[in-house]
């Protein structure tokens, strides 16, 4: 039985933040200053904590500037709501991103309202979905921009490709069927409620997987030959060990047989998502500086 090949995301992703780090050494010497990004994590969650460090050390590798704001969980929504105004307002900050979920007494949909779309570097407000939806020129969200860059890595032109996206959420499901669809693929989006899940996967030549639960799509889904993106990150407790490991959404092991290529989990989309943030600040403090989009990214 062949063996698929594993897309190396880990590596895809160091040489992209190289690219941006080129970039923005050429955007500081033609304006001054460098590009800024401001990441706010809101309550004491280890996991989001150590991925917001991770965040703020490859901003400054990339010799941009990071301002970092932890506040507590207790915070009200209209103090969050108050400092994306003033980040809104600051001349240094190209990027806001604040982490989420939110603790439950704060609407999200209102706390990414509030982020000027010029700013909004996750791609999440409404202003950027419409303008994806609509073919305009938007900031994208990053996990699925990062998907398509690492497709066209794989594949090279998508037109014509049977795309098969499991998961419908507003921060990777939809904006990834957005991307897959401007691509000229034909694009489904499956989901908790699609009837034989199975055999609508098996119809892909691309597969990518964002719903969050452990290694939930199986080898046999897979249509011989097809591409899988697996987005998911799921920390599962090892029966035989009892020590925790992350898994994706897809039963990697299962699927090599049937792939033509996967990305792992560790080591896939995950750090993929952090470059493709770094470029879409960088892309941000051009469009903020009336510069054209820096070339190739
Ligand atoms: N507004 C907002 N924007 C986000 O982009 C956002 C967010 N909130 N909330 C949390 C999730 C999670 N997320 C990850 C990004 C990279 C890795 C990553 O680099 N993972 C590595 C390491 C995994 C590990 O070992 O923990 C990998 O997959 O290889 C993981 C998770 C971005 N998120």
């Amino acid at each position: 039985m062949t063996i698929g090949k594993i897309i190396d995301g880990k590596g895809f992703a160091a040489a992209l933040r190289a690219q941006v780090a080129e970039g923005v050494a050429a955007f500081a010497e033609k304006t001054g200053r460098k590009p800024g990004l401001a990441v706010v994590l809101v309550g004491e969650d280890p996991a989001s904590s150590v991925y917001v460090r991770n965040k703020g050390k490859m901003t400054l590798a990339a010799g941009m500037e990071s301002f970092e704001f932890k506040l507590p969980a207790t915070i009200g929504e209209e103090e969050l709501l108050d400092l994306i105004e003033e980040l809104n307002a600051d001349e240094r900050i190209d990027g806001i991103l604040c982490q989420l979920p939110l603790p439950k007494h704060i609407d999200e949909a209102s706390v990414i309202a509030a982020i000027s779309p010029d700013k909004d570097v996750d791609g999440f407000h409404v202003v950027n979905a419409g303008r994806l939806a609509t073919g305009q020129e938007a900031l994208v969200p990053c996990t699925p921009l990062g998907c398509i860059m690492l497709l066209k890595d794989e594949l090279g032109e998508l037109g014509g490709l049977e795309a098969v996206v499991v998961g419908r959420s507003n921060i990777v499901g939809k904006p990834m069927a957005q991307l897959l669809l401007a691509e000229n693929c034909t694009v489904t989006i499956a989901h908790s409620r699609t009837r034989d899940i199975a055999s609508v996967v098996h119809r892909a030549d691309i597969v990518v997987a964002a719903v969050g639960r452990a290694e939930m799509v199986k080898g046999e889904w897979i249509k011989p030959g097809a591409t899988v993106i697996d987005v998911g990150i799921n920390r599962v407790v090892d029966t035989e060990d009892g020590k925790s490991r992350i898994v994706g959404d897809v039963a990697t092991a299962e699927a090599l047989a049937h792939v033509r290529a996967i990305t792992p989990v560790p080591g896939g989309v995950g750090p993929m998502t952090i470059a493709v943030l770094l470029r879409n600040t960088l892309v941000a403090a051009h469009a903020r500086a009336g510069l054209p989009r820096p070339e190739g990214l």
